[in-house]
């Protein structure tokens, strides 16, 4: 593969997940807040209606979500929440709800049904909440009939999601007693519990920590509604990342903040290792790779499992083994994440294995080949760049990065002039 010297700028979104909890903080808090640079995607806009219909008052002006908030008091719809497959509205709103008074439902895609809810939903139980998954055991549609968020102390054990943890973090100001919980066992993607904290924190809510993997939100706190300025998706940029590692160009980012509590920052800690250069300049970041590092090399995911298809692409082009591992919750993402990108692999001439917890996959010379998406906006995203520096890759669905990055294709393309797959990947 020749290695390009031209620099790109790409522009990424504002992070999904700050702009998630930044909703809910807003929606909570009594007054107006105004979110600057937030993303608006298929995800966002899911969770902007669920809150409109459970009284919050949303709109977008001038480039903000200006949100008047519910003080807490939350309405019931007299229709049930649909949100699509967005996993983290799911689980948000799931403990939300609590906090009204009535029976509210919450719903999603085909998919969403098949991804769990139950450890949040025992934990909520164990409070005295009514709640059920009357169609299919664990998971969504949920139906829950409330009277408040009663507050006490709970375990989460062996967590498969930290949305569950995030959920309740982030209702327990409202509930009617303090909230103590426990994390014990297996924890993943911790990273997102300290983003959740740390919003929380800057709409005004204190949150104790005691003791290791331990929480305890004092009641009768609430968030303070603001103006509140959200970074850039590192997520999203991790795909213009990879692209620099591909040796596509030397790719630089505006608008990602140097010190982020979003985990997925650490995928550039991941390409220095593997030989890219990261350098940061007049606040943009800047990505450049000559050579990739050869050899095995094993990468253990637990904590930032959206960065799996970005590096299982990377590790395609990389000579050498690369083992992942610590990321059998991939398996309850947007789609079974491991088996899509194990067959998609396979579909581009690479070797690799699923495992119990992660994938092998032995890096060599791709060729093209037709990717299937499984309706999974980072899967389209991560082989798209593969596409780029490799004709004959075909992505179908391509409308699937609307859930995160609708903006995606449009700053590819500046990308794919001169690229070795010269943006074949076009429908
Ligand atoms: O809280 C969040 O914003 C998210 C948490 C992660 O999910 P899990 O905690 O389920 O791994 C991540 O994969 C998802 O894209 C966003
Ligand atoms: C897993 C993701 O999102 P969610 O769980 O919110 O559907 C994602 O964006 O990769």
């Amino acid at each position: 593969m020749g290695r390009s010297d031209r620099e790109v700028t790409l522009g990424v979104p504002g992070s999904k997940s700050i702009t998630q909890r930044a909703l809910i903080a807003a929606a909570l808090a009594k007054g107006p807040s105004r979110l600057r640079n937030a993303l608006l995607a298929d995800d966002t806009l899911y969770l902007i209606k669920a809150l409109e219909l459970l009284g919050a008052e949303i709109e977008v002006e001038e480039g903000e979500l200006r949100i008047g908030g519910t003080g807490g008091k939350i309405s019931v719809p007299p229709e049930r929440i649909f949100v699509g497959n967005n996993g983290t509205a799911l689980r948000f709103l799931t403990s939300l709800v609590c906090l009204g008074e009535g029976r509210f439902v919450l719903d999603g895609s085909p998919r969403l049904r098949e991804r769990p809810v139950e450890p949040l939903l025992r934990v909520l139980r164990s409070m005295g909440v009514s709640v059920e998954t009357p169609e299919n055991p664990g998971c969504p549609p949920v139906l829950i009939q409330s009277r408040g968020l009663p507050g006490g102390q709970v375990v989460f054990e062996d967590l498969d999601s930290s949305q569950y943890v995030s959920s309740l973090l982030l209702s327990s100001p409202y509930a009617a007693r303090n909230v103590g919980i426990q994390l014990a066992g297996r924890t993943v993607s911790e990273p997102y519990i300290a983003m959740t904290l740390q919003v929380m924190e800057q709409f005004g809510v204190a949150v104790e920590k005691p003791a290791a993997n331990t929480f305890c939100v004092p009641s009768g706190q609430a968030y303070r509604a603001r103006s509140f300025t959200i970074e850039g998706d590192y997520s999203s940029a991790s795909y213009f990342f990879l692209a620099a590692a591909l040796g596509l160009a030397r790719v630089r980012v505006p608008h990602l903040t140097a010190a982020s509590l979003q985990g997925d920052a650490r995928f550039l800690k991941i390409l220095e290792d593997l030989g890219c250069t990261v350098a940061w300049r007049d606040g943009d970041v800047e990505v450049a790779c000559g050579q990739l590092h050869g050899g095995d090399m094993e990468f253990a995911m637990g904590d930032i499992p959206d960065m799996v298809p970005s590096l299982a692409v990377l590790a395609a082009f990389r000579p050498g083994r690369s083992v992942i591992t610590e990321s059998a919750h991939l398996r309850i993402k947007e789609s079974n994440r491991l088996a899509a990108l194990a067959a998609e692999l396979h579909k581009i001439g690479i070797s690799a294995r699923e495992t119990p917890d992660g994938l092998i996959i032995n890096g060599g010379r791709p060729c093209g080949g037709d990717i299937e998406t499984y309706s999974d906006h980072r899967i389209a995203m991560s082989f798209a760049v593969a596409g780029l520096a490799v004709p004959g890759i075909r992505i179908a669905d391509r409308d699937c990065v609307g859930k995160s990055f609708p903006g995606f294709w449009n700053e590819l393309q500046k990308l794919s002039q001169g690229a070795p797959g010269g943006g074949k990947n076009d429908p």
